[in-house]
C-alpha cells in the first residue's frame, strides 16, 4: 500500500514549506498509523464503579410491591447528576413487560436494556466535565436507554404466548437485563400490567403456568395514554390514507388536544380526548372487527381473520351489494350528489336475487363486509367529531391492520360525509395503544417524560417478513437469526405487495370500485404491522443551534419520488458484493464472517425489496434511513466496523499568508473528500491509482470556481473583514477516517486554532463505512500532536489526549493557555446526520459555537444541504455521485460544494 510522506503531511498541515513536487520524490517513510481499533465493548461493564447508597428513598408507583434497597449502588460515576442505580436484590420489580389482552388478540410489549458499552471511555469522562454535560433532557429521575418490541399472538393461543415470555423469561426481568435486575427465583411473584378483558379472563392461567400476577389496568385509560405517548413522542405516527397514497402527519405538541380517538377492536370505541388522563367515552359502536370477522367467519367459511382480509383484496362487491346504479337504471343520483356505484345497501342485491350463499364468491362476501363496516365506522365517527367540535380523527385498532383499504374506505366516509372538511388519520402502532398504555403505568420507566428525538425506531432483519407467524421473529441469538435468514433466502424475491401501488381508480362521489393490488395475496405480514423496535436513548438532544427545529428536514433527497427510488436502490444493492468483502475482511474473512456476510446481504436486499414495494413501509423514508439501515443491519449481524480493514490512519502536520493558507486548506477537504468507500465512482477509482495518486489528482483538480463557491464571503469572515472577531469555538463535522480528517479536518483546525477558535471536532458514536469515530479520534490527534505543536499543545490544552499521549515521550506537559481542540461524538451510527438527535455532549459543546462546519457528502448534501443554522456555517464536500450532482447543483460528479451561510437569527 503507498501512503504518504511525513515531508507531504507536514506540507498539507502547514508544518513547512516543501511544496507538492518536492514531496512527490520521498515516499517510502510513510507515517501510517497503527490499524488496532479500540475494542469498543473493552470496558464491558465489568468494571464499573460501584459506590454504596446511603438514602432509600426512590419514587415509585403505589400499585407495585416495595422496592428492595439492599445492596443498592451507583452504577458509574457517584458525581454524576442523575446517575443510574443497581438494585442487585431487587427481585420482583418486573416492569418491563406489559399486555393488552383483547378478544382476538394479545399485544405485549416488553423492554430490554441496552447494554452499557462506553461506561469506561475516558474521552466521554473527560467531555462531560468540560462541557458540563446534563442528563439529557430529562426532568425526573433518569430512565435506562434500551429497547421497546411491540410482539402479538392469536387470544386463542394463549400458550404460545406464555411460552414466549417464558422462553425470554420476560417475567424475570428478560434475558437482556440481567445487570439490571437479578434473577427471580421461579416461584417469586412477579407483578405485571396488564389490561384488556383477558387480563381478567387468563389471570388464573398466568398465575398458574408463570407464577405472574397480573395487576389490571382500565382499559380505556390505556389507549388514551398509549394514543397520548405515540402522538407525542413518535416522529411519524400518524398519517392519512387517501386512495392508496400515504402521507405522514406531524402533530404539533402543543396543539394535539382536543382529538376523537376511534379504537376498532372486536367493538369501536369512540373517546373524546382533552389532555393526559382527560378524556371521555362519547359513543361506540358495536359493529366493529369482532362483527367483521364473526359474520365473514360464517359467510366465507375462513379460518382467521387475516384469511378473510387477503379474500377482500379479490372481492368485487358490486355482486353483492345494491348501488345507486341498481335502482336508478345506471344513473347517477346528480341531485343529492351520489354516483350510480354509491353503495345504497350493503348486501342489498342479495334481497333481489334468487340466489343462496353458495352462489356468491367468498371473496365479494368479504369486501362487501369490509365496506360495509368501515363506512359505517368512519360515519359515526366524523358524526362524533362534529357534536363534539373535533379537529382532528385517529383511529387505531387491529381491525385496521395497516390494510390499504380498510383505511382508504374509512377516509373515504370521514372525507365523503364532511364534504372535505375533516380528515381520518391512523396510527402506526395502532393495535398497540392499550399495551402501551399499560407498559407505562409503571411510573418509573416515566416514558410520558420522552422527547420525540430520544426514541429512534429501527427495523431488525425480520420486518420484511414474519413467515406468517403472528408473533413475528425477535430472535436474540445470531446464530438463529443467520439460520432464519438462510431459511427465508427463496422467500427474499417473493415478497408481494401489501398495498396498491397504483392509484385505486374511483367512481367519483361513490367510492371506489374494487381495491387494486399487484398481486392476489395480501402481503403474510400484513397484520404484522410497519413497527420497528424503539429505541429509547434519553440522552439524545435537538442539535442547539438549528435555526429552525420544527420545520428542520435532514434528508435532502426525498424518496417518495419513484425515480428517485429505483435509482438509489440500485445504487445501493450494486454496493452490496463488495460491502460484503469488506466487512468480512474486517473480521479476517472466516466461515463465521462469511456466513455473516451472506445473511447480511440477504437481510438488506429483503428490506430493499421490501421498501420498493411500499416505501412507507418504514415511515416516511428518505436517502439518510436508507443509509442508516445498511449500517443497522451491518450491526444486526454482528459487523461492528464493516471498514476497519480499509480506515487509513495517515499522519502528521503542514504550513504559509492566511489567504493561500486558507484556500489551501479548503482545498484540502474537498480533495480528501475523495476518499470515500460509501460511494461506488470512488471506489472504481481507488482500483486506479495509489492514495497518493489519487489525492494529488483530485487537488489538482480544484480549480475555482467551485460549482457552489462562496469561499471568498467566508474568507472574508475568517480575515476578520468588517471588525469581526475570530469565531470563540468551531464545530467540525468530521467524515472519512484517514485523508479527510488528516489531510482534510485537522489542517482546517490547525488553522482555527492558531487563529484563537476553539476547536470541537465531532465524530460519530459508531462506526458506519469509513468514518472516522468519536472513539478513534484521540488515537489519530496523537499521532498528528507528533509533528506540529499547535495541535499538541491544543489537544492537551482540550485533554484530547488524556489516553493517546501515553506514548508521546517528549511533550506531554499540561499546556493549559492552549485555546483547546476537543472532541465529541454526535449520537449517530450513519454517514448521514439528523440534527434532531445528536448526543447530549455534542448540545453541550454546541452552546457557546459560533461556527458550524460540516464535511462530506452524507453530513452536508444527503442531509443538512438545506438546514439553516443560529450561527455561521460552512458546509464543505466533493459530489461523487453524477446523479446528485445534476440534481442538486446542476454539476458532475466530482464537482465540489464550498457552501458558507452566515447566521440566520
Ligand atoms: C455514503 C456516502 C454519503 C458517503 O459520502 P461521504 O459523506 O463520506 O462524503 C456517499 O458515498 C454516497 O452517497 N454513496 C452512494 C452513492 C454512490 O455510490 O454513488
Ligand atoms: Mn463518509
Amino acid at each position: 500500500m503507498a501512503g504518504l510522506t511525513e515531508d507531504h503531511l507536514h506540507h498539507l498541515l502547514g508544518t513547512n514549506d516543501i511544496n507538492d513536487d518536492e514531496s512527490k520524490n520521498k515516499v517510502d517513510n510513510i507515517a501510517v498509523v497503527k490499524d488496532t481499533v479500540v475494542e469498543r465493548e473493552a470496558s464491558g461493564g465489568g468494571d464499573k464503579e460501584m459506590v454504596p447508597l446511603t438514602g432509600s428513598s426512590i419514587h415509585r408507583s403505589s400499585s407495585r410491591p416495595q422496592l428492595d434497597l439492599s445492596g443498592a449502588a451507583i452504577q458509574g460515576n457517584f458525581e454524576e447528576r442523575d446517575p443510574t442505580i443497581l438494585l442487585p436484590n431487587q427481585s420482583d420489580d418486573i416492569s418491563h413487560l406489559a399486555l393488552d389482552i383483547g378478544g382476538s388478540l394479545i399485544k405485549l410489549i416488553y423492554f430490554s436494556r441496552h447494554e452499557d458499552r462506553f461506561v469506561n471511555d475516558r474521552r466521554k469522562r473527560s467531555v462531560k466535565g468540560r462541557f458540563g454535560v446534563s442528563n439529557g433532557t430529562r426532568r425526573s429521575y433518569p430512565i435506562l436507554g434500551g429497547r421497546l418490541h411491540f410482539v402479538k399472538f392469536e387470544t386463542s393461543k394463549v400458550n404460545e404466548c406464555l411460552d414466549f415470555i417464558n422462553s425470554k423469561q420476560l417475567h424475570r426481568g428478560g434475558v437482556d437485563s440481567s445487570c439490571w435486575h437479578a434473577e427471580v427465583p421461579k416461584n417469586e411473584n412477579a407483578v405485571i400490567k396488564a389490561t384488556g378483558g383477558g387480563a381478567h379472563k387468563f389471570a388464573d392461567l398466568f398465575k398458574e403456568r408463570l407464577g405472574i400476577s397480573i395487576d389490571k389496568e382500565d382499559e380505556m385509560d390505556c389507549l388514551v395514554a398509549g394514543a397520548n405517548f405515540l402522538l407525542k413522542a413518535i416522529r411519524h405516527e400518524a398519517f392519512t390514507h387517501m386512495e392508496g397514497h400515504k402521507e405522514f402527519v406531524q402533530i404539533d405538541h402543543n396543539d394535539l388536544f382536543p382529538y376523537l380517538l376511534v379504537n376498532i377492536g372486536s367493538g369501536v370505541s369512540m373517546i373524546k380526548v382533552d389532555g393526559d388522563g382527560k378524556f371521555q367515552r362519547v359513543s361506540g359502536t358495536n359493529v366493529g372487527g369482532g362483527t367483521y370477522w364473526g359474520l365473514g367467519r360464517l359467510l366465507t367459511k375462513c379460518k382467521s381473520f387475516d384469511e378473510l382480509l387477503e379474500l377482500s383484496q379479490r372481492g368485487d362487491n358490486r355482486t353483492i351489494d345494491m348501488l345507486v346504479g341498481d335502482i336508478y337504471g345506471g344513473m347517477d343520483y346528480s341531485k343529492i350528489g351520489l354516483s350510480a356505484s354509491t353503495i345504497a345497501s350493503s348486501f342489498g342485491k342479495a334481497i333481489s336475487e334468487n340466489k343462496d350463499i353458495e352462489d356468491y364468491r367468498p371473496e365479494d362476501i368479504s369486501l362487501s363486509l369490509l365496506r360495509m363496516i368501515s363506512y359505517n365506522i368512519g360515519q359515526i365517527a366524523y358524526l362524533n367529531a362534529l357534536r363534539f367540535g373535533l379537529k382532528r380523527i385517529f383511529f387505531g385498532g387491529f381491525f385496521i391492520r395497516g390494510h390499504a383499504y380498510t383505511m382508504d374506505t374509512i377516509s373515504f366516509a370521514v372525507q365523503f360525509w364532511s364534504k372535505g372538511q375533516a380528515q381520518a388519520m391512523f396510527l402506526r402502532h395502532e393495535g398497540f395503544l392499550g399495551a402501551l398504555g399499560a407498559f407505562m403505568s409503571y411510573e418509573k420507566h416515566g416514558l410520558d417524560d420522552l422527547m420525540v428525538h430520544q426514541l429512534v425506531e429501527r427495523f431488525p432483519m425480520g420486518a420484511p417478513y414474519t413467515g406468517g407467524k403472528i408473533h413475528g421473529p425477535p430472535l436474540g441469538d445470531l446464530n438463529e437469526k443467520i439460520s432464519w435468514m438462510e431459511k427465508f433466502v427463496q422467500k427474499g424475491t417473493e415478497i408481494t405487495a401489501p398495498v396498491p401501488m397504483a392509484t385505486p381508480g374511483t367512481t367519483g362521489l361513490g367510492g371506489f370500485e374494487v381495491p387494486l393490488s399487484r398481486g392476489n395475496t395480501l402481503r403474510s405480514d400484513a397484520s404484522n404491522l410497519n413497527v420497528g423496535v424503539l429505541h429509547l436513548v434519553p440522552t439524545l438532544e435537538v442539535f442547539p443551534l438549528l435555526a429552525g427545529p420544527k420545520t428542520y428536514e435532514p434528508n435532502t433527497i426525498d424518496l417518495s419520488d419513484p425515480g428517485e427510488l429505483e435509482y438509489w436502490f440500485t445504487i445501493l444493492s450494486g454496493h452490496l458484493p463488495d460491502l460484503v468483502d469488506k466487512a468480512v475482511a474486517s473480521e479476517g474473512g472466516t466461515d463465521d464472517a462469511k456466513r455473516r456476510g451472506d445473511a447480511f446481504a440477504r437481510a438488506f436486499s429483503a428490506h430493499l425489496a421490501r421498501l420498493m414495494e411500499e416505501p412507507a413501509a418504514y415511515g416516511k423514508l428518505g436517502l439518510a434511513n436508507l443509509l442508516e439501515l445498511r449500517e443497522e443491519c451491518l450491526r444486526e449481524f454482528q459487523f461492528v466496523d464493516a471498514y476497519r480493514s480499509i480506515k487509513l490512519r495517515y499522519l502528521t502536520c503542514q504550513d504559509n499568508s492566511i489567504e493561500t493558507r486558507l484556500l489551501t486548506l479548503i482545498e484540502g477537504v474537498l480533495a480528501a473528500n475523495i476518499f470515500d468507500w460509501g460511494s461506488r465512482a470512488c471506489v472504481d477509482l481507488y482500483h486506479q491509482g495509489t492514495i497518493i495518486e489519487i489525492y494529488r489528482m483530485s487537488r489538482k483538480k480544484m480549480q475555482r470556481p467551485w460549482r457552489v463557491d462562496d469561499f471568498d464571503a467566508f474568507k472574508e469572515r475568517m480575515i476578520g473583514g468588517s471588525g469581526k472577531k475570530p469565531h470563540k469555538r468551531a464545530l467540525l463535522f468530521v467524515d472519512n477516517s484517514g485523508a479527510d480528517i488528516v489531510l482534510g479536518m485537522l489542517p482546517l483546525a490547525r488553522e482555527l486554532l492558531r487563529r484563537g477558535t476553539e476547536v470541537v471536532l465531532v465524530a460519530n458514536s459508531l462506526p458506519a463505512l469509513n468514518d472516522v469515530t468519536a472513539m478513534e479520534l484521540p488515537e489519530i490527534v496523537a499521532e498528528a500532536a507528533k509533528h506540529c505543536d499547535i495541535l499538541r499543545g491544543a489537544a492537551e490544552a482540550g485533554g484530547l489526549l488524556v489516553d493517546a499521549m501515553i506514548n508521546i515521550q517528549d511533550g506531554s506537559k499540561e499546556n493549559s493557555s492552549a485555546v483547546p481542540l476537543m472532541a465529541v461524538e454526535n449520537g449517530c451510527g450513519s454517514p448521514c446526520i439528523d440534527l434532531r438527535q445528536v448526543s447530549s455532549e455534542l448540545a453541550a459543546a454546541a452552546k457557546d459555537a459560533d461556527l458550524v462546519i460540516l464535511e462530506g457528502m452524507g453530513r452536508s448534501l444527503h442531509t443538512n444541504f438545506n438546514a439553516q443554522f443560529k450561527c455561521d456555517a460552512l458546509k464543505l464536500a466533493m459530489v461523487k455521485n453524477q446523479r446528485l450532482a445534476e440534481k442538486l447543483i446542476k454539476g458532475n460528479i466530482y464537482d465540489c460544494v464550498c457552501r458558507y451561510e452566515p447566521a440566520t437569527r
